[in-house]
């Protein structure tokens, strides 16, 4: 009986009321009919979560599961009719049942057993076996599941139960949160990828126990109808790709027009590499131009449907997979190598995951592990420049053209150029930072550039995250030069590229060892100061927080003043695994972007301009936007503050064990001497006051 009160409530979806007033659904796990209760999980906070129910209290929460109960119990005691062929091998495969078992006489009702009357509760038809795919589910008019192959779960859970309570018998009704799953799994169709927030989806196999154990997603690929290994997360995949047929795709081309502006932020996409392939990863990042991007997040509800929700992101670019460098570099870095003639301080950040493409943006593409120096974002700019330097625009200021390398590990700088040699970085009273004793080398030719890109990048400091292999820690820094030669070789332009070293988080990480925090919590703290940075570009250096991390002090100079500008590149992995680094990735960029837009209106209204000359409306609403950009920037500014704070702590905490563990035999040794000594004068007195006695 237990079995069969199982077979049929196990792995239903029902509501639960939780002790804190909360009514939500949970997959019924097991049954103890001796004791009247169920067992039911769901997934909280990305946890699996689990009670035990009274079947009283959850059929008072769920009428229809009482209806159903009871009318499966009475279609168990109908004799049913020989399933012909085609019922009888869909049977063997699917919990749909044939459509002759639907009607059920009410004279069956007598046949239940007294003890299951008394508590109202059941005897249960059991469900045929699951269909491992429902494409091979045969199509019929007779048979409406197989019209709608994902409603597995429901034409299974509205198998006829037989009514115990001596009332009528009704045909089944589908239990609500079935009801709704079913609905869900509609495909939506969606004229373009604006105001399509959600797509939703069931799983064909949902309602089968071993997928309604709380699993979050299928880890291992999955063996077909025919043996065909498929991808995992099927589903998904066939999600994105529907969604991605009603995209409206906009390639950018590179005829395009170039807006000039003093914070450009874009975002690059690289394409899935081989061993992603090789695991059949799942795309969830679609690029569809004009600066959109969409990140397609996999989600599960608490009932294990599956459903998508598309993250729509807005920059001034958007490259997709198939760009090259050279369209990247065409949009991002040209316009800031033309401005460093014009006498600007530029810089172009690479930032993104660990492994999603800056050093290969920067510094050149990938053959294997040979990297082709000379289509990098840096060699291209050394191109250029050396192109405009001839150019008569610019040619009569006698200019001369110097580059350095350096990288910042761990908050240290070391010289790239000269044998990774560490450099100290000042401050003078006129709050001028100096990189003292950094290499400069004069160079005449881009090919003399390239040369120094890849002296210098084979030494960047490199470890192993789970990632990318070669994961670079550090920050590189490419500085390429303008100097006066007739003014005493003034400085007239800079234009620094940054392949910014990782953003993930600590626990990316493979080693947890504590030098890996400390260098993990370094790079946080001065990606979080770049941001910073970057969102006070162009104001006086005393509203610029430079000096919160020897990153943003050493580009001091390309965050002052109006002739700063700059650009960030955040490049992004596309599979599903990185989909939490991706949405990090996007928000940060995204941040950037949006300051930028609230500090161009905090500057025309502190000269009393017009923010939008459209209308006197707009300007109203963006000032409103100033005030909640600059109370949430204020709040960064405080959380900011506390993170440094947390980070000084594990440092300091750090040496603190360091000296304990160093300094604890020491100390051991010098409490032993000092207790012998005590114990000696100890005695010497003892000795003392007796001979005293005695005399
Ligand atoms: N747009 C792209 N097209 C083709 N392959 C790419 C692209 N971007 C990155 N790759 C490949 O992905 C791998 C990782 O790229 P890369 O080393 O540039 O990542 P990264 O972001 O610099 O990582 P890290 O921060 O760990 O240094 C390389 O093998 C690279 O060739």
């Amino acid at each position: 009986m237990d079995t069969n009160l199982s077979r049929l409530l196990v792995g239903l979806s029902v509501q639960i009321s939780r002790s804190d007033g909360r009514i939500h659904s949970a997959i019924v796990k097991s049954v103890d009919s001796s004791k009247s209760t169920v067992m039911v999980e769901w997934q909280e906070r990305k946890m699996c979560r689990g009670k035990g129910v009274d079947i009283e209290e959850l059929c008072h929460l769920n009428p229809e599961l009482l209806d159903h109960v009871n009318a499966a119990t009475k279609s168990d005691e109908t004799p049913t009719p020989a399933p012909d062929k085609k019922y009888a091998t869909r049977l063997r495969s699917s919990r749909i049942p044939a459509p002759s078992s639907s009607s059920v006489p009410a004279e069956q009702n007598d046949k239940v057993p007294v003890a299951f009357r008394s508590r109202q509760t059941t005897l249960f038809q059991p469900p045929a076996p699951v269909l491992p795919s429902v494409s091979t589910v045969e199509s019929s008019p007779e048979n409406p599941a197989t019209i709608c192959p994902e409603t597995n779960l429901s034409a299974s859970s509205a198998a006829p139960f037989q009514v115990q309570r001596g009332i009528e018998s009704k045909p089944p009704q589908p239990l609500p949160s079935l009801r709704e799953s079913v609905k869900e799994n509609e495909p939506e169709r969606m004229p373009s990828a604006k105001g399509r927030r959600k797509s939703v989806a069931h799983d064909a196999s949902k309602g089968n126990k071993r997928v309604s154990s709380v699993k979050p997603f299928d880890l291992q690929p999955k063996k077909g109808k025919f043996g065909e290994s498929s991808r995992p997360n099927q589903k998904f995949y066939e999600m994105i790709q529907d969604f991605r047929e009603t995209l409206e795709i906009t390639p950018l081309e590179a005829t395009g027009l170039i807006e000039s502006q003093r914070i450009c932020v874009c975002v690059r996409k690289r394409p899935l590499n081989k061993q992603e392939m090789s695991k059949k990863e799942i795309d969830v990042v679609s690029v569809p131009g004009r600066g959109t991007v969409l990140v397609h997040e996999p989600k599960l509800k608490v009932d294990l449907t599956k459903y998508l929700e598309n993250q729509v992101f807005h920059f001034d670019y958007s490259f997709d997979e198939n760009a090259t460098n050279e369209l990247v570099y065409k949009f991002t870095a040209k316009p800031l190598v033309q401005s460093i003639f014009q006498g600007c301080m530029a810089t172009c950040f690479a930032y993104g995951q660990t492994g999603s493409g800056k050093t290969h943006t920067m510094g050149g593409d990938f053959t294997g592990k040979q990297q082709n120096s000379a289509k990098g974002i840096y060699a291209l700019a050394a191109q250029d420049v050396f192109t405009y330097l001839n150019h008569r625009r610019y040619a009569n200021l006698d200019l001369c053209v110097y580059v350095s390398f350096f990288e910042i590990y761990n908050g240290k700088v070391y010289d790239l150029l000269n044998k990774k040699g560490k450099l100290r970085v000042l401050e003078d009273d006129r709050q001028q930072v100096q990189v003292v004793g950094l290499e400069e080398v004069s160079v005449s030719s881009a090919e003399d550039v390239i040369k120094l890109i890849r002296m210098g990048s084979a030494c960047r400091t490199s470890g192993q995250t789970s990632a990318n292999a070669n994961s670079s820690r550090s920050h590189a820094i490419l500085q390429i030069v303008l100097r006066r030669s007739d003014r005493a070789s003034t400085l007239h332009g800079k234009f620094s590229l940054v392949d910014l070293a990782g953003n993930e988080r600590g626990t990316d990480v493979s080693s947890n060892d504590r030098s890996t925090l400390v260098e993990t919590a370094e790079i946080n703290q001065s990606l979080l100061a770049l941001k910073e940075c970057i969102r006070s570009l162009g104001r006086n250096s005393d509203h610029i927080p430079f000096r919160m991390s020897t990153l943003t002090k050493v580009l001091r100079d390309s965050f002052i003043g109006e002739k700063s500008k700059t650009c960030m590149i955040a490049m992004v992995s596309p599979s599903m695994t990185s989909c939490e680094y991706t949405m990090n990735t996007l928000r940060y960029a995204d941040r950037v972007k949006e300051l930028n837009a609230s500090s161009k209106a905090a500057e025309a209204q502190k000269k009393n301009e017009p923010i939008n000359s459209s209308s006197e409306e707009d300007s109203t609403v963006d000032t409103s936007v100033i005030d909640v950009i600059s109370q949430v920037a204020e709040l960064e500014e405080k959380v900011y503050g506390e993170l440094k704070r947390a980070n000084e702590l594990v440092v300091e905490m750090d040496k603190i064990s360091y000296n304990i563990e160093v300094g604890l035999p020491d100390l051991v040794d010098f409490s032993r001497k000092l207790l012998d000594s005590v114990l000696a004068l100890q005695s010497s007195v003892e000795t003392e006051r007796k001979m005293r006695l005695n005399h």
